[in-house]
């Protein structure tokens, strides 16, 4: 017996279904090369096959961005891209009389955004939103566009608003590394995943110069601290600690040398991210002084509850 199930009936969707068919050939038996199409509003007709095989066309041809109407459609590329990211790519798209007629970028958007603001009579805030699932590229976008507008949006004529401008700069792309050690951990999915979702406002002057950031978390992870799933990590800074601690500090935070935290699981992974150094550089930069961390990372250590092991990797 023939039966419809919502609205549909197995007449109409085996029709539809072999029309669908007809449309994907024709679409891909098109003579320009799919990956050339730079802006999904073009494919025709526009159904998630189509547009799935045009982004996969784009991605083996190393293109990894892709318009969407005024959405900009990033797919991770899982390897380094460094030509991607140049400073002199940054200013050719801030230099550009039209960047939305550059290819789609990360830049283009930071861009135009950027106009938006200087643009109109009274400045108006603008936001983009970066969103994805773990460990499609949202962190590595954002710092993008942070890095973005550190170099455009910092051109001041004088010397002193040179210094002030440079300052900034410095402390907002540092703020990545330090949010990154105490709100990120490695799990399932990434190496580097935000446990925690956040609002970088970005404020200009109305010379479109920078003058400061704030940054504002939400919902952290807290759990993670006690609880980690199998084969997952705790957030990135208990492990720059253990590991690179110095022989004083150790003495200092009471951490001694072959000691295993119950809670620090699958310490023997060395990540990129493991590096204490980094991070402490960075708290340095944001003003946060020696005796300050000190203070910061003794507590952190409390949080550890302790036990000994021999095979320990963090004691080498
Ligand atoms: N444009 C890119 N170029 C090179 N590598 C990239 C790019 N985007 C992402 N990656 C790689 O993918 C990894 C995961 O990306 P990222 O941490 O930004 O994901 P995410 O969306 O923020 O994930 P989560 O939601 O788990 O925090 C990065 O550590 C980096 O190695």
């Amino acid at each position: 017996m023939l039966q419809q199930v919502n609205g549909h009936s197995p007449d109409s969707d085996a029709q539809s279904g072999k029309s669908h068919r007809e449309d994907l050939r024709e679409f891909l038996g098109r003579e320009a090369p799919l990956h050339q199409l730079d802006d999904l509003t073009k494919v025709n007709p526009v159904t998630l096959e189509t547009v799935l095989r045009c982004l996969q066309a784009r991605y083996m041809a190393d293109t990894f961005y892709t318009n969407a109407g005024c959405t900009l459609v990033a797919l991770n590329p899982f390897k380094p891209v460094p030509h991607l990211y140049l400073p002199e790519l940054m200013r050719e798209y801030h230099a550009a009389p039209q960047p939305q007629k550059l290819k789609p970028h990360v830049f283009s958007v930071g861009e135009q955004t950027y106009r938006n603001v200087k643009s109109l009579i009274e400045p108006v805030n603008q936001s983009i939103v970066v969103s994805g699932e773990s460990g499609a590229g949202k962190t590595w976008t954002s710092r993008c566009l942070m890095k973005f507008y550190a170099v455009v949006a910092a051109s001041p004529t004088s010397w002193e608003s040179h210094k002030i401008a440079e300052r900034i700069e410095q402390r907002i792309l540092h703020s990545n590394p330090v949010m990154e050690a105490f709100g990120n951990a490695c799990t399932l999915r990434n190496n580097n995943s935000s446990r925690f979702g956040k609002f970088i406002q970005l404020q200009l002057n109305r010379a479109q110069q920078m003058t400061g950031a704030a940054v504002q978390t939400y919902l952290l992870e807290k759990t993670r601290v006690a609880y980690q799933a199998s084969n997952e990590r705790n957030f990135h800074i208990f492990y720059q600690i253990c590991k690179g601690a110095s022989e004083d500090e150790r003495l200092q935070w009471h951490l001694p040398k072959g000691a295993a935290f119950s809670w620090l699981p699958n310490p023997e992974r060395t990540l990129e991210e493991d590096c204490f150094e980094v991070t402490r550089e960075a708290m340095i930069h944001l003003g946060i002084n020696a005796p300050t961390q000190n203070n910061i990372f003794k507590v952190r250590k409390k949080a550890m509850p302790l036990t000994f092991g021999r095979d320990n990797p963090l004691s080498q």
